[in-house]
């Protein structure tokens, strides 16, 4: 059967990212867009990459010019010598120390200039990733997964470092050595300079072939290094689960597989490296057998100096010494331009929510949402809120109850705008939320998750985000409000505490607290709260509960309700299911309509009974 291959355009972006066999056009498009990568990284450093490039072909001028010297000394300088003229041959002497000087220091000055260049190159490429990957929208991330993120800014740039440490200036030294060299040949001889030059047409073979195969196996190396990678974060982040459900040795099994596909790729591509050196230092050395024939026979018939004969040998094996490094340069390349391909892939998505170019300011906000003829799916997905309209009031409190997998959080991700509308509208006091200067809108909405999530740093610091330039005393008095200041202080160091530190672990409960304290300081117009499932013993609850009330004020509130104290609160209930607004009222009016908010209610009143 054959196989059908997408266009290019089917590989924009992270798309086809796995596959390795690439048609002529899909191949051209890859590597267009890394070259344009490479273009961008290089062009704000490109004095120093001129710079380099020019100490590169110096340094290798000077070394190419020992094989003149040396001629010249044997030729011209010794039969002076001889004669009892010793001034040519110091001269001689002379110009060899100073050549091996001059090519030591530019040698020197390259390396060093090489290493600046590659770090500046590097440094702007990973800044890019961050922020790039930072910007992209949930629905990106959601499917790409952080370990594949994590194999794209670590493993991939690696590759790319080892190239541009080492391997571009191995690579125009080895030219320009080649270049001079045989430059040099030609001067001592010209026949045997096109005798030289004849190996072009064996090393353009070997190399179509090593390019063809190395580039499949060093694509193939990123996609196994990525998988690798994508199972051990997943298990390193899920490892409660993993131990919960005794994953370890599924887990074992699975990365021994994974990590000796890598092996595998890896031996692969050094493989065919251990044919195409090798087959290229042969072609070297037969190349200096056929000039010392060819010369050697000109010497016999005496057309030939002996100098130029031993200058030719020391010349020709000159100008195949650096294809040991170009292999090892073409090798760095290879695996690069796998990795490039992959980063460039990933800086060409776009995000699917943009702030907008004119923001609408939104002047005084009091937290009206209004859902108009609004309807929602996933990228391409199925619908998953047919069109409806929702108006929420100012300083309302709705609680949102549903079945799993109803929609709840799904409509709850859009007020935030973490997703854009498929149709229709969604406003905040009159202004369509996608129209908000991102500032505006992360001011206004606040959205409290089930995770809490807390980032590496004190108890403080997690607050404050809510208000990075909260005082002290706001962070205390936001903590207080809450309930969470008697749990804190409670802490080895207060506020202080570094919560990745022991003795700094917060419960499920303290730790939405925490992200209580942090929504509360933020003092959004419209907070939004995805109330988290766990059950808690009662008195967490309770605290939880007083926490909340204080939270939610006068602002408006749209919880995802799991408690039935917060359902009781509420001023308005909506019941979703199956992406759809089936009931709309307060409480009470629910409960006595009888319908499924009631049934809802009475379960939750009995398992209460019971647990009491
Ligand atoms: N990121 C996503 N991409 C694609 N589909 C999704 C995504 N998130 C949720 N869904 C789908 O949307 C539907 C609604 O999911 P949602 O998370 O809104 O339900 P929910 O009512 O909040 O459920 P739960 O109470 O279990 O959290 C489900 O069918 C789910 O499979």
């Amino acid at each position: 059967m054959t196989q059908q291959h997408p266009t290019p355009s089917s590989l924009h972006g992270v798309a086809g990212e796995d596959r390795l066999d690439l048609s002529k056009d899909e191949q051209r498009y890859v590597r267009r867009r890394s070259w344009r990568l490479l273009g961008r990284l290089a062009k704000p450093v490109r004095k120093q990459l001129i710079l380099t490039m020019v100490t590169v072909m110096a340094s290798s001028a000077m070394r190419a010019s020992f094989p003149l010297i040396v001629a010249l000394g044997i030729d011209w300088a010794l039969p002076l010598m001889v004669a009892g003229n010793n001034g040519p041959a110091f001269l001689a002497a002379g110009a060899y120390l100073l050549a091996g000087i001059l090519a030591g220091v530019l040698t020197a000055w390259y390396t060093v200039l090489t290493a600046k260049l590659s770090q500046a190159m590097l440094l702007d490429l990973r800044l890019m990733v961050f922020r790039h990957t930072q910007r992209l929208s949930l629905e990106f991330h959601e499917t790409y997964t952080s370990g594949r993120v994590i194999s794209r800014q670590t493993s991939d740039l690696e590759a790319l470092r080892e190239l541009l440490d080492q391997g571009v200036a191995g690579l125009v030294a080895g030219f320009m050595t080649m270049a001079f060299t045989v430059a040099s040949v030609f001067i001592l001889d010209v026949p045997s300079g096109f005798v030289v030059l004849t190996a072009i047409v064996p090393i353009y073979f070997i190399t179509r072939w090593y390019q063809h195969r190395s580039s499949i196996q060093y694509r193939s190396s990123r996609v196994t290094s990525a998988r690798m990678i994508v199972h051990f974060v997943e298990t390193m982040t899920g490892i409660r689960a993993v131990k919960a459900f005794r994953r370890q040795q599924a887990n074992n099994v699975r990365y021994d597989e994974l990590t000796n596909a890598y092996r595998k790729n890896n031996i692969a591509a050094l493989m065919l490296n251990s044919i195409y050196q090798p087959t290229l230092l042969g072609i070297g050395n037969i190349m200096v057998a056929a000039v010392l024939l060819v010369s050697g026979l000109r010497v016999l018939d005496g057309n030939l100096e002996l100098g130029v004969l031993i200058a030719l040998a020391m010349a020709t094996k000159r100008v195949f010494q650096p294809f040991e490094q170009l292999t090892q340069f073409y090798s760095a390349f290879q695996s690069a331009t796998a990795a490039l391909e992959k980063v460039s892939g990933l800086l060409e998505e776009a995000p699917s929510v943009t702030p907008p170019k004119d923001p609408q300011p939104l002047a005084a906000p009091a937290g009206a949402i209004d859902f108009t003829q609004a309807s929602f799916g996933y990228g391409t997905g199925p619908e998953i809120l047919p069109k409806f309209d929702l108006h929420i009031p100012a300083g309302q409190t709705v609680a949102i109850v549903g079945s799993t997998g109803a929609g709840k959080s799904t409509l709850v991700k859009l007020i935030a705008r973490f997703y854009d509308l498929t149709s229709g509208s969604l406003t905040l006091d009159g202004v369509p939320i996608n129209r908000l200067s991102d500032e505006d809108l992360r001011r206004a909405v606040v959205m409290v998750t089930q995770e809490s999530f807390l980032f590496s740093g004190s108890i403080r610091d997690n607050i404050a985000l809510g208000k990075p330039e909260a005082s002290d005393e706001e962070i205390v008095l936001a903590a207080r409000a809450v309930g969470a200041h008697e749990f804190i202080c409670a802490l080895p160091d207060g506020y202080d505490t570094d919560v990745n530190k022991r003795g700094g672990r917060l419960s499920a409960g303290q730790r939405q607290l925490v992200s209580f304290a942090r929504a509360f300081l933020a003092d959004p117009t419209v907070l939004i709260l995805d109330e988290a499932t766990s059950s808690m013993d009662l008195p967490s609850e309770r605290l939880v509960q007083a926490a909340l009330d204080q939270l939610l004020g006068n602002r408006t509130a749209v919880i995802i309700a799991h408690r039935l104290s917060t359902v009781a609160n509420a001023d308005r209930v909506l019941v979703v299911d199956a992406g759809r607004i089936v009931e709309d009222g307060s409480p009470a009016e629910l409960i006595a309509a009888g319908g499924r908010f009631a049934q809802l209610y009475q379960a939750w009143e009995e398992s209460q009974q019971q647990e009491n």
